[in-house]
């Protein structure tokens, strides 16, 4: 396969072709021949970007499938760009024990997208046979209760970082600490009250002292959903690394009156000056990745009151339209975009393969044109989940998005490749 005159994200024109899963060659525009029966895709405008590598989904099985699957997930991924996604724990059972962890992979194997699997600390983990396995990281460890109630105490975080460092894995954490939570926040009724509860001190307070734990203990760890500057400045300061999600980072209460129980998610969306001040460090580098924290429920679970209704929002299928957008019209560079969804989480969880346009990695690549501009709306995505927080908003959707070698989603004909994700710690 040979694609002709792509731009890749730090502007060079390249010819690229793959064979086989990889990156065969890139070369300089129009200095490749296409071979006989070589299929060509042209690319003269357009941009050539590495498929995102989302470090923090739910696909919800087992346990969840009318939330989503890992058929719709993927195809969710898929369609929006992202050729890689990490599973998160809270499912059902918890992704706690040996056998919990095989009966996911078992479900994993529908995915069309490759897959990480993480495991997950609850007082009935089971350590030693969760690090057999081939493990993405340990994660999200809950440092308070969030959709599936997987809360622990700081006694057992401790015991699960040592565990983690014995091992050299990185501990992905959710961090918050609800001691902190404003309880007069219970009284009101509206849907700014949960982010007015899960206070912006609830999650610097928890980042700070996860940092000095894993200091002091020599492990490694990264801070899920930052949603505040200060989280973030304190675990770069700490030289620990941390992702933003897209809704902390386009989302903030000034929404809430319109998005109501659909914008309650965990952490909760911050103030408007806090979001532009986590877009800032976005921008400028200090934030290391942004991943989706993609948490799908149906519209008629979220439509009740605002302490009733589950926490989360979807978001793998319209991350990377959304950062496209933000390049296209300036306000990021396509490299930080590149670096933000695929270089730097292949450096930071170790996908030595994966994250940039180089020969020999494998072929995970998604193709847009800049000047696609089109609007988000919820029945056009292949989620199972039947809204999303972001209807209306401009996006640059993939023209095509390629997993090792072979199409994964084409636009033009809304059509998918077949369900061959693989485990990326199980791949050579
Ligand atoms: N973020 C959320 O509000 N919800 C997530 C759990 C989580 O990531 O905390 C979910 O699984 O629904
Ligand atoms: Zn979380
Ligand atoms: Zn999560």
């Amino acid at each position: 396969m040979l694609i002709e005159d792509a731009t890749l994200a730090d502007g060079r024109r390249r010819d690229v072709r793959v064979s086989g899963e990889r990156i065969d060659t890139v070369a300089a525009a129009g200095s490749l021949d296409a071979g006989a029966d070589e299929r060509v895709l042209g690319a003269t405008g357009k941009r050539l970007l590495p498929g995102m590598i989302d470090t923090h989904v739910h696909f919800r099985q087992p346990g969840f499938g009318h939330k989503e699957t890992w058929t719709t997930g993927s195809k969710s991924a898929a369609a929006g760009g992202v050729t890689t996604v990490v599973d998160q724990p809270n499912t059902n059972p918890p992704t706690v024990t040996g056998a919990a962890y095989d009966e996911k992979v078992d479900y994993a194997a529908e995915s069309l997208v490759d897959y990480g699997i993480n495991g997950g600390v609850t007082p009935d983990w089971n350590p030693a046979e969760l690090f057999e396995r081939p493990l993405f990281a340990l994660g999200e460890v809950f440092l308070a209760d969030s959709t599936g109630d997987m809360g622990i105490d700081g006694q057992l975080f401790a015991e699960a970082l040592d565990r983690a460092t014995e091992s050299d894995t990185t501990v992905t954490v959710h961090a918050e600490d609800a001691t902190l939570f404003n309880e007069s926040a219970r009284d009101r009724t509206d849907a700014d009250a949960w982010s007015a509860y899960r206070t912006a001190r609830a999650e610097e307070e928890a980042v700070r002292r996860a940092c000095s734990l894993a200091t002091d203990r020599d492990a490694r760890i990264h801070i899920a959903h930052t949603s505040t500057p200060e989280g973030i400045d304190i675990a770069a300061e700490a030289g620990m690394t941390c992702e933003v999600t897209p809704h902390h980072l386009f989302l903030s209460r000034n929404d809430l009156d319109e998005l109501g129980t659909h914008g309650r998610m965990n952490p909760p969306l911050r103030r408007e000056r806090r979001r532009q001040r986590v877009y800032e460090r976005v921008a400028d580098g200090t934030v290391d990745m942004i991943a989706t924290d993609h948490a799908p429920h149906t519209a008629a679970e979220k439509d009740t009151d605002i302490w009733s209704a589950p926490s989360g929002v979807p978001g793998v299928e319209t991350v990377l339209p959304l950062l496209l957008v933000e390049a296209a019209e300036g306000r990021l560079s396509f490299g930080r975009v590149r670096d933000l969804t695929a270089a730097t989480p292949a450096d930071v969880f170790d996908l030595p393969d994966r994250g940039a346009v180089e020969e020999g990695n494998y072929a995970d690549l998604v193709l847009v044109d800049p000047d696609e501009t089109e609007q988000i709306r919820a029945g056009d995505l292949h989620t199972n989940c039947d809204w999303t927080p972001f209807e209306g908003w401009d996006a640059i959707f993939p023209e095509w998005t390629m997993l090792r070698g072979q199409m994964a989603y084409e636009r033009a004909s809304d059509s998918f490749g077949p369900a061959r994700g693989e485990n990326v710690r199980s791949l050579a």
